[in-house]
């Protein structure tokens, strides 16, 4: 566990707790610290510090950061300032939450949301291989237009395999007038198609080829779109009969080829997506090799 950077001053930092999501979804910080010691942490961090929004930030701790450090952390114009939160902490929350292994879990009951401190945010990991070649009752998700075409690059590979879901797809768009923009559309495996696989479309363009949406715009619907696919899974779940749910999930990089937006820009928004009250914890990137 990597400290928060308040290293450098001599007297120890006043109580405090922090709540610290940075605003390009790279660090977040959930922790207590009272009298120099840390109570309770925990980090995320793949692309550093420094960007972040503190959401909760003790008055004290201002002053107490200005005298031991040279450079103060810049604080953006959406920081709010509150009094330190005052509780006491259970045992519980002294030790680290062990990490969630299965990409689905089934709903803990016993767990009160806390919207400033998720439990989870989504697991992103990394493979090269064939997205397709998946096990029975996964979720393969693409990015997609609302103009009801899969004409090129993995779109037309899926409409390729699952030549129904493509009509299902379709119809979607074709029936909603092609506003869907920050939504999406989860299609079941269709009757007569032995992979049993779960098509999952993320709407982050209103439009293909020339007119698709500009890389920020299709970004800010990337995480919309992923929270309604979410949303959907947990429903169709809890309807299904356990042999028919939703097991694994796989991705390919989205937005990167047709849509022209840098990998690592989505990665990046897809691991700060906060999926606590989800069942899908872990999204598998699947891409062919170099
Ligand atoms: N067979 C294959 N197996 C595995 N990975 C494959 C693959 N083929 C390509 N990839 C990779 O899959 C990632 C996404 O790249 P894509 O260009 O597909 O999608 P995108 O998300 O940027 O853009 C969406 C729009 O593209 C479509 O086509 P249309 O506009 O309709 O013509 C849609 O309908 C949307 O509109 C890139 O890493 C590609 O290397």
């Amino acid at each position: 566990m990597q400290k928060p950077q308040w290293k450098g001053n001599p007297e120890p930092p006043p109580k405090l707790y922090v709540a610290w999501q940075s605003s390009a979804v790279t660090c977040l910080v959930v922790g207590g610290v009272e009298g120099g010691r840390i109570c309770q942490s925990s980090m995320r961090c793949r692309a550093g510090h420094g960007r972040g929004r503190i959401a909760l930030w003790s008055q004290s701790m201002d002053a107490w950061l200005s005298q031991g450090r040279t450079k103060k952390r810049k604080v953006d114009d959406t920081v709010q300032q509150h009094e330190p939160v005052k509780r006491t902490k259970s045992e519980n929350e002294t030790k680290p939450r062990p990490q969630q292994k299965s990409a689905i879990s089934r709903p803990d009951s016993t767990k009160t949301a806390q919207p400033d401190k998720p439990d989870h945010v989504l697991v992103v990991t990394e493979e090269e291989g064939d997205i397709f070649d998946a096990p029975p009752n996964t979720l393969i998700i693409h990015a997609c237009n609302c103009d009801g075409s899969w004409g090129g690059g993995i779109a037309l590979a899926f409409k390729k395999h699952y030549p129904d879901a493509y009509g299902k797809y379709a119809a979607h768009c074709k029936r909603s007038g092609g506003d869907l923009v920050n939504t999406a559309y989860l299609i079941p495996p269709q009757a007569g198609d032995d992979s049993k696989h779960f098509v999952g479309c993320l709407f982050t363009s209103r439009h293909y080829g020339r007119r698709k949406d500009s890389p920020t715009k299709i970004l800010a619907a990337t995480k919309p779109a992923m929270l309604d696919l979410l949303k959907q899974v947990k429903e169709f779940n809890a309807k299904a009969d356990e042999g028919d749910r939703v097991n694994e999930v796989r991705i390919c990089k989205i937005n990167s080829g047709l849509f022209k937006v840098p990998w690592a820009k989505t990665r990046t928004v897809l691991e700060g997506i906060d999926v606590s009250a989800e069942d899908v914890k872990e999204l598998k990137v699947v891409s062919p090799e170099e």
